[in-house]
Parts: structure tokens; C-alpha cells; sequence
């Protein structure tokens, strides 16, 4: 058999351990599939002395990460520390420019730095590759730079963060509290470092980033992507969506189209027949529409130990076949700078959420709001039953331009009636 790939691990978290565990478990399979070995031989970490369940004494222990980069016995560094700059992007440049293969699960270091480090990668004539970085254990950076390679894409969407779809999924199926479902995520490890990330729908905001260069031949963009995330979604929110046929869920979109690309993470109403809807738990799941191949559907695990190693060590099998091309699909100078769209003029419906005090009146302002803005509401629900003493006003709209609903909202903004800002929800269509 050829001679082992020799592969060094910066990170041995959730992540950089299962990366470990996958190659001793598989360790035949996966030499038979790459053509030859693929052999660990240098590890780094901050702490040396943590238990992580792994015999580590096999392989070299390096305190300075990033002398990974050039380590004489290493020919693909695996990075699996995280942060979009600092010790994870110094370690990127040094090894590409060193001439070495460079993989890793960092989507935040992508969205932001993903030309300059493609670039370097192109010019080193080395591999840079990312499979983890995006839906976690699905292929779906395979799927879009090789399956649908034939195709022009119109839209890509979906499910992109684990942790706020656990999150939704259990706040629905069991009426639990946010605060403590998101301690129930991290504990599992599929939360960030820092869980902001993944609740303001920043993790998802990179991802997309991601997705849409590949998708439609730009240059990541993350600054042109909108992303609020879940934390103002109520469960009330989540029992209005139900009766209403919806479920609540966190979806970043990118639609290439006449005024540009429109990129945007925000929790959505998706009706129960949208196989969005039917994806719970830390599973994530992307949709592509292709010009020739049609409606594509990606589904599987997002997030967490076993599926994200996965595509790590996918990765380093393509690295040993020989098999890679440039990283975001086309080379790095062909890729364009695409014009953001405007959301105003995207058209949909959509669900609108105010909380309010319970007196004569507030209902005919919020309409009147709607009116003056040239909003058109399909059905307007107002509950008995108030949350912190305020009753809750759900409206769905008519489909319309998002510009009107912004200006309803706006002209409701000081209202002494509505407490808080209001949620607005677009509904998937
Ligand atoms: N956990 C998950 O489900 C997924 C994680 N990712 C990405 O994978 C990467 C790693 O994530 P996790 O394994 O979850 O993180 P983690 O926090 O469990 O592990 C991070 C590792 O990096 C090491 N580290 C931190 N600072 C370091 C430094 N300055 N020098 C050397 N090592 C350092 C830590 O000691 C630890 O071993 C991140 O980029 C994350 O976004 C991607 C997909 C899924
Ligand atoms: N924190 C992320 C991990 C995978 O990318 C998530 O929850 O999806
Ligand atoms: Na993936």
C-alpha cells in the first residue's frame, strides 16, 4: 500500500477527539477507500493534561500550535480550534504557505476569511477543504461543488444551525424553557464556544456565506448577510405557528436573482408540508434548486461529535485519493462580487407578532398601521391568555412586499399600546 497520509490535529474538543476515534475505529476501511493510510502522527491543544477518554501518548504532543504548519513528518494539518481569526487563521496561512493540505470545521474563519485563505491554497496548489464547516455530517459542500456542478442554482436554504433547531424542536414537543435547552445543547457539544453565535443566528449567517459562494460563483459574503436569530421567539410564538399549520424554524436563504443576491438568516413559519418542517433535533437539512436536476434535499446530522468528524475524516480521504479542486468550487479569480438585494422588494407572506395591553383601541391602531402601510392581513388573533400581563396579537398577511411590512412596524414604533418590539416571522413558500 502507498505511503500514509500523515496528518496533524490542531483542537482535540468534540470535534478534534471524534477525529480520533473515527480513524482508530475504521482505521482498515478507511485505508482501503483512500487508496492508503491515513496516519495521525501530531497533536496540539491548550491543555495537555485534560482526560478526553483517548490514548494520546501515540502520537507527538506539540505545545506551539503553530508549528504544525511546517512540522517536517506532517502533510495535512486539520484544524479544529474555532474562531475566525487568532490562533486558528495563523495556522491556516502558515501551513498553505508551507505547502501543506489544510482542512477544517471552521465556518466562522471561512465566512470571513475564505477568499484570501482559497487564494493562497489555489496559488500553493494544495488542498483546503471544508465539509464540516457547513451542515455538519451532510456532504452538502460535496453535493453542491461535484453533484450539482452541472447546474445553475436559483436558491439555496435551510436548516443550518443544530443548536436552534434543537432548541425550537424541544420548546415545541415539550414546552420547555430556552435557557435550559440551550444548556442541554452545550452539554452535548453542538453549541459554539460562545452560544451567542448560534441563538443571534450569526453560526448560520457564516454557513450560508459558505453555501452561497458556492452556489452561485461569488465571493463569500458574510457582511451582506442579514441574521437575526431566535432568541425573541416565544413559545407562544411557537403555539400560534401550530394552529396556524407552521413550525417555527431558524432557515438561511440565499436566492440569486434580476437585483442581485439576497442572503438572509430568520426564523420562518414553515407549513407542515415543507420537509423543513419535519427536521427536529440537532439535524440539519438544505435544499438547492438546479436548473436541470430540479429540487435537491440534503438532510442529516448537523452537528456534534460522530457526524462532524465524519466529514472531517471524508475530507482527509479525498486528500489521500489526490482528489481536489479549487475550494470554493471555481477558482478563486473567476469568483464575483454579487450586488446584495434589496428585501424590500421580496415579496411573501408573512406572520407579524405584537404584545400589547388589553384596552379598547389597539386593535384598530395596529390595523390601521397595517392600512397606512399597505398591508393586506389574511387573519389577525388576539388571546385570551397574556404572557407578563400583555395579550398576544398574531397576524398573518397577505403576500406583499417585505418594504410595507417594515414601514407598518415602523409606524408603530413609541406606540404606548405595544410593549417590546414586535416579531416578524417571513412564512417559507
Ligand atoms: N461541535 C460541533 O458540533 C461542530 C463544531 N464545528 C467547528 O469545529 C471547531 C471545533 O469545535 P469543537 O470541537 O466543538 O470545539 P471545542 O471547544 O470542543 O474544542 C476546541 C479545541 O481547541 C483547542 N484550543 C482552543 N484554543 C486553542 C489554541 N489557542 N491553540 C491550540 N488549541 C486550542 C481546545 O483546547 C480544544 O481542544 C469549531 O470551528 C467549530 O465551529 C463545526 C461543526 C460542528
Ligand atoms: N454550533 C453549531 C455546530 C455545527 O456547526 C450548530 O449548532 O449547528
Ligand atoms: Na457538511
Amino acid at each position: 500500500m502507498a505511503k500514509a497520509l500523515r496528518v496533524a490535529l490542531a483542537g482535540l474538543g468534540t470535534v478534534g477527539g471524534g477525529v480520533i476515534r473515527v480513524l482508530d475505529a475504521n482505521r482498515d476501511l478507511i485505508a482501503r477507500r483512500a487508496g492508503r493510510p491515513i496516519e495521525v502522527v501530531a497533536i496540539s491543544a491548550r491543555d495537555r493534561t485534560r482526560d478526553r477518554g483517548i490514548d494520546l501518548s501515540r502520537f507527538e504532543w506539540v505545545d506551539d500550535t503553530s508549528a504544525l504548519a511546517a512540522h517536517p513528518d506532517v502533510d495535512v494539518v486539520a484544524e479544529l480550534i474555532g474562531g475566525s481569526d487568532g490562533p486558528a487563521l495563523t495556522l491556516a496561512r502558515a501551513t498553505l504557505a508551507a505547502g501543506r493540505g489544510f482542512v477544517t470545521a471552521n465556518k466562522a474563519m471561512l465566512a470571513h476569511h475564505g477568499l484570501e485563505l482559497a487564494e493562497a491554497a489555489e496559488k500553493a496548489g494544495c488542498p483546503l477543504k471544508f465539509e464540516a464547516a457547513v451542515a455538519g455530517g451532510i456532504p452538502v459542500i460535496k453535493g453542491l461543488r461535484e453533484g450539482a456542478a452541472a447546474n445553475e442554482i436559483g436558491r439555496v436554504y435551510g436548516i443550518l444551525n443544530g443548536t436552534c433547531n434543537f432548541i425550537l424542536s424541544k420548546m415545541e414537543a415539550e414546552g420547555r424553557d430556552f435557557a435550559e435547552v440551550l444548556t442541554e445543547a452545550q452539554a452535548l457539544g453542538f453549541a459554539e464556544a460562545d452560544p451567542t453565535f448560534d441563538i443571534d443566528g450569526i453560526d448560520a449567517a457564516h454557513k450560508l456565506s459558505i453555501l452561497a459562494s458556492i452556489a452561485f460563483g461569488t465571493r463569500p459574503a458574510f457582511g451582506d448577510v442579514a441574521a437575526q436569530g431566535i432568541r425573541h421567539v416565544l413559545g407562544a410564538d411557537i403555539a400560534e405557528a401550530a394552529a396556524l399549520g407552521h413550525r417555527v424554524r431558524l432557515v438561511g436563504l440565499a436566492e440569486s436573482g434580476p437585483n442581485g443576491l439576497f442572503q438572509r438568516v430568520h426564523p420562518h413559519l414553515v407549513p407542515f408540508h415543507h420537509p423543513l418542517a419535519h427536521v427536529t433535533g440537532s439535524t440539519n437539512a438544505v435544499v438547492a434548486e438546479g436548473n436541470f436536476v430540479g429540487r435537491l434535499l440534503f438532510q442529516g446530522p448537523g452537528a456534534g461529535e460522530g457526524p462532524t468528524a465524519s466529514a472531517v475524516v471524508a475530507d482527509l480521504i479525498d486528500i489521500a485519493r489526490g482528489e481536489f479542486g479549487p475550494p470554493f468550487a471555481m477558482p478563486a479569480a473567476v469568483l464575483t462580487d454579487a450586488k446584495p438585494a434589496d428585501s424590500g422588494e421580496r415579496r411573501g407572506r408573512a406572520y407579524l407578532r405584537f404584545m400589547v395591553e388589553d384596552r379598547v383601541g389597539v386593535l384598530a391602531e395596529i390595523a390601521a398601521a397595517m392600512r397606512d402601510a399597505g398591508v393586506s392581513i389574511e387573519s389577525l388573533i388576539q388571546r385570551g391568555a397574556t404572557v407578563d400581563d400583555r395579550v398576544l396579537v398574531a397576524i398573518v398577511t397577505h403576500e406583499g412586499p417585505e418594504r410595507c411590512v417594515a414601514q407598518a412596524l415602523e409606524r408603530l414604533r413609541g406606540s404606548q399600546s405595544v410593549a417590546g418590539q414586535p416579531l416578524w416571522m417571513p412564512i417559507l413558500g
